[in-house]
């Protein structure tokens, strides 16, 4: 056995007074130091790198000025401030140009995120021209996410719309005013959408979906059984049972109107009185095969659509139209198409895009013509326009179920007519 004699290690030398526990204590604190001044250069660096990288992707996009002095022509870039690299994420501070605002940074979003090596960016207004740029490592809208199993129990609950690009969710209550307008080619995702909506309220007590479905998959047989069922036509062969229906609403709505309490100009949804979400399943469909049949049909029933859409607001009604595209004589005429305040838009050409979002949405034209199902382009009040992912429910069996298990019973007052 080998024995170690060297004094040392019989007798150790105790060189700080607190003892071996505080000698361990101190090279502690030396480590920490020095692993503290490590990250702190590594931070530097990556600031240094970052800093160049942002000036140059900047310059690469076109944001940028470019300032004539003695020394030559310089290139002036929206001012990098400081890194931050935490648990949160990474994101830095940016000083924009005079004149600037952050939509020039979010213009360009895509190209300088994946110059500076990241997926995507949001940007933040901080106070003045600062503002601060936050990356993603990972973009939210290339996975799909499953829509929760919730329901909502109220037409006021918020029901979820979707995922943005920074992974926030975006949500809309039913009550709040507006109508809603989704255009999407075939295969966009505008069913999966409309099945996401409407399984979230088929429970709720004061909201009853009705409708015109000309294709009786989104409403119809997926609704025997609930108290919403007697309130939705379906199917192409009666065209005019969708007009009458149409008709009945219109005349519900006005009936809400007259009889309106004093001093009252909104109703409240309740159960007595509850939300009429008037589902128009491929419209401007309808109003086709209408116009084959009879010129007067058609007109009957943009005429009851668009008093819902003109007057709906104030007697609880809402309106969710769906169609390929929202051009102005699909749809039931410009008039029409402007009474809708939250407007969502899959894969779209890149002209349906702005026509349906206005100016603002053409740089992202190109790009979403070609987006893949499920990811929506969504403006609405209180939300920037913004891309989504919708959330994926499943296929049209897991709909039918969803609606089965939570669709409203018709109670024994028949309180939904
Ligand atoms: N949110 C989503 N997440 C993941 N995949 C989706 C999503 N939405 C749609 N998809 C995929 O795209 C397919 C087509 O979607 P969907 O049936 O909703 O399109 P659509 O616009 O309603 O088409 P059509 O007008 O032909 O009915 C779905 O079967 C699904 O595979």
């Amino acid at each position: 056995m080998a024995t170690d004699h060297t004094p040392a290690m019989r007798e150790p030398v105790r060189w700080y007074t607190g003892g071996p526990s505080g000698a361990r204590r101190l090279i502690n604190r030396l480590r920490a130091r020095v692993a503290e001044q490590q990250r702190l250069e590594a931070h530097r660096f990556l600031e240094a790198d970052m800093r160049g990288l942002w000036r140059e992707a900047c310059a690469g996009v076109g944001l940028c000025q470019y300032v004539d002095n003695a020394a030559g022509m310089t290139v002036r870039t929206p001012r990098f401030g400081g890194l931050r690299v935490g648990p949160a994420g990474t994101s830095f501070t940016v000083e924009l140009m005079p004149g600037g605002e952050p939509a020039d940074v979010e213009a360009h979003a895509l190209r300088l995120a994946h110059s500076l090596g990241f997926a995507g960016l949001r940007v933040a207004p901080l106070g003045g021209r600062w503002v601060r740029v936050v990356l993603f490592e990972v973009d939210p809208l290339a996975s799909t996410f499953a829509l929760p199993h919730d329901v909502v129990g109220r037409a006021d609950a918020p029901i979820l719309l979707g995922r943005r690009e920074d992974g926030a969710l975006v949500e809309h209550a039913l009550a709040s005013p507006g109508h809603i307008a989704v255009q999407g080619q075939n295969g966009s995702g505008k069913s999966q959408l409309s099945y996401g909506l409407l399984a979230q309220l088929a429970a709720a007590a004061d909201v009853l979906i009705s409708g015109s479905d000309i294709t009786g998959l989104l409403l119809g047989r997926a609704w025997d059984g609930t108290a919403h069922r007697a309130h939705q036509v379906t199917g192409s062969k009666d065209l005019t049972a969708h007009a009458a229906h149409l008709d009945r609403l219109v005349g519900w709505m006005d009936d809400r109107l007259d009889t309106m309490p004093p001093r009252i100009d909104n109703i409240a949804p309740t159960v007595q009185t509850p939300l009429v979400l008037v589902v128009l399943e491929e419209f401007p469909g309808l109003l086709r095969a209408a116009q084959a049949k009879d010129r007067k049909l058609a007109e009957r029933i943009t005429s009851a659509v668009l008093r819902l859409l003109s007057e709906g607001r104030k007697a609880a009604f809402r309106v969710l139209m769906l169609a390929q595209r929202f051009e102005a004589n699909a749809v039931g005429g410009g008039y029409a198409r402007d009474q809708f305040a939250v407007r969502l838009s899959f894969r779209v050409p890149a002209e349906s895009l702005a026509m349906l979002h206005g100016d603002d949405a053409r740089r992202l034209g190109p790009e979403h013509a070609n987006t893949e199902p499920g990811i929506a382009y969504l403006s609405a009040p209180g939300q920037d326009c913004v891309r989504l992912r919708a959330p994926y429910l499943g296929g049209y069996g897991a709909y039918c179920d969803r609606i089965t298990r939570h669709g409203r019973r018709e109670d024994t007052e028949g309180r939904a007519a």
